[in-house]
């Protein structure tokens, strides 16, 4: 039997199904939501999971944050497709295009700790970077990495998630 999906990079006519995707979970405030211009500019941050017939029933991001350090983002499977490895597949491909980019930690802030406790991440605490590093990412205008600082800015983003790491 052929796979029932396969994993592959997003291309620019996936954003509005992303879109679709993302937006209910936007709405349950467990996403963080995104313009449709920073979803574009984002693209090719991002890997989808396909069916055969061409339904796009998953996305997930990977954003690189510092030298050894990405952030894993806006990781959504279809409502119809939990619990078929979808975001397994899709989370073990971001992983490997971190591998590959060279990052060997990977931050998320999620509800979902199970799921990442799962694929070997950890609650980080208060854990943040060393104070050179810290200075430098402080200066970031982007909210992933202001999560990632636990800054007090953020602070209505971050309730309730928690803030996990994996050593890749
Ligand atoms: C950084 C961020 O983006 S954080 C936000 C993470 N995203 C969200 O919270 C959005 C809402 N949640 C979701 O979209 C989904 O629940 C996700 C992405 C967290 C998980 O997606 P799913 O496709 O259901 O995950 P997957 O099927 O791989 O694993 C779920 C369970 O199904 C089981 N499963 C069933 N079939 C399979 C299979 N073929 N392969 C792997 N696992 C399977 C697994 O045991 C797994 O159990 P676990 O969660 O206890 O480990």
């Amino acid at each position: 039997m052929s796979q029932p999906y396969t994993v592959r990079r997003a291309r620019t006519p996936d954003v509005p199904r992303i879109v679709d995707l993302v937006e209910p979970l936007v709405a349950r405030r467990i996403l963080l939501g995104k313009e449709r211009v920073d979803l574009y500019g984002a693209v090719q941050e991002f890997r989808v999971a396909e069916t055969p017939a061409g339904e796009l029933v998953g996305c997930g991001a990977l954003h690189v944050m510092w030298e050894d350090l990405g952030e894993v983002r806006t990781l959504a499977v279809d409502d119809g497709w939990l619990g078929h490895g979808v975001g397994h597949a899709l989370l073990s491909a971001l992983e490997a295009d971190a591998r590959e980019l060279g990052l060997s930690r990977l931050f998320c802030l999620t509800f979902e700790v199970g799921f990442f406790s799962r694929h070997g991440f950890a609650d980080m605490g208060g854990e943040t970077v060393d104070p050179a590093v810290y200075a430098e990412l402080v200066r970031s205008h982007d909210e992933g990495v202001a999560e990632f600082l636990d800054l007090a800015r953020v602070k209505q983003n971050t309730l309730g998630n928690t803030r996990m790491l994996k050593s890749l």
